[in-house]
């Protein structure tokens, strides 16, 4: 899926007219101008976002140092995407490692104070920066490695999910999963979609009616992560994991896209249609009640 996008990105321009409007892209550069990395090694720091980029290798790593749990806020957002910008516009920056400077958590998914009792123009604005950092690890054209470090529940697990590859430290007490149900909330269906694209149709059903987190051994099982290591061990096996993926010719990436991209247009289709027959189904259900 995160192949599609970039190929789409890539190749059609209605389509990426289509997702910026979906996105609001923009809504992060309006704030902040990006900024070129032109040293051998740099780091730049937001207060929440620290990344760290080696220009030899040409990998990023970005912290995620928001405490007490890289819950995912506006402004933590922004700043996510902010920094992917930047990165994505430094074209000797192939791979990003996504990791977290928090004890014991990846990410504790959105932010829920950011989500109850604001004004419809923040919850407006939040749910599109949202969006906005979804479509752009999805649809980045660096290779993007997740260091699950630490427990990784709902908006977090789906932050893991739109990079390339996930690698969790092997600790029994950390888990990881789209548990909205369990919150009394129903997960977007990109959300959805996401999960659909990593582990498979029934694994994702099971998941989500039920709310699941995952310890990370049954995360390996289920495909939910493709690496447990050691917790010490979780950003150097990434970095490690990157050097084999940025082996690869981008041309065989571009190839692997088109197959993924038929496969969104599909889901895509699918789901206007899901929506259009639930408009009309809830319009029929008005109608009867009023005569
Ligand atoms: C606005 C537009 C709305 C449109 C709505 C449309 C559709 C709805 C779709 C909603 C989709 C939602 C996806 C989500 O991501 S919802 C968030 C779900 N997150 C969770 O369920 C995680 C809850 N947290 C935990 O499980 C744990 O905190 C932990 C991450 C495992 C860490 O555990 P531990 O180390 O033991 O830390 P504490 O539990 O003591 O927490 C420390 C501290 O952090 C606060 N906190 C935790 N999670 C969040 C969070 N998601 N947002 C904000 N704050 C959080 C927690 O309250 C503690 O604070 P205090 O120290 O002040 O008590």
């Amino acid at each position: 899926m995160k192949m599609a996008l970039r190929a789409c990105l890539r190749t059609k321009p209605g389509l990426t007219a289509l997702l910026s409007q979906l996105s609001c892209s923009g809504h992060a550069a309006a704030r902040r101008a990006p900024a070129l990395v032109a040293q051998r090694s740099s780091s730049s720091t937001s207060q929440k976002i620290k990344v760290d980029f080696d220009q030899s290798s040409g990998v990023a790593v970005m912290h995620m140092q928001s405490p007490p749990v890289n819950s995912l806020s506006l402004e933590f957002l922004t700043d996510v995407c902010i920094a992917l910008e930047k990165l994505e516009m430094d074209k000797s920056c192939r791979g990003l490692v996504v990791t977290s400077s928090q004890p014991k958590v990846f990410s504790a998914g959105l932010d829920i104070l950011d989500m109850y009792g604001k004004s419809p123009e923040h919850c407006a604005e939040f749910w599109k920066a949202v969006q906005e950092m979804w479509l752009k690890f999805y649809g980045s054209n660096m290779i993007t490695i997740a260091a699950v470090n630490g427990s990784s529940p709902a908006g977090g697990c789906l932050l893991s999910m739109t990079c390339d590859y996930r690698i969790m430290a092997d600790n029994p007490r950390y888990s990881i999963g789209l548990n909205e149900t369990k919150l009394g909330i129903v997960a977007p269906f990109w959300f959805k979609d996401t999960m659909v694209n990593t582990v498979g149709h029934r694994a994702t059903e099971m998941a989500l009616q039920l709310g699941l987190l995952y310890s990370p051994a049954e995360a390996l099982k289920i495909g939910l992560v493709d690496q447990l290591v050691h917790e010490d061990q979780v950003l150097t096996t990434a970095t490690e994991t990157m050097t084999k993926w940025l082996a690869i010719p981008g041309i065989l990436n571009i190839s692997y896209t088109c197959h993924f991209f038929h496969l969104w247009c599909c889901n895509l289709v699918c789901t206007i249609c899901s929506c259009v027959c639930q408009v009309i189904a809830a319009k029929k259900i008005h109608l009867s009640q009023d005569f």
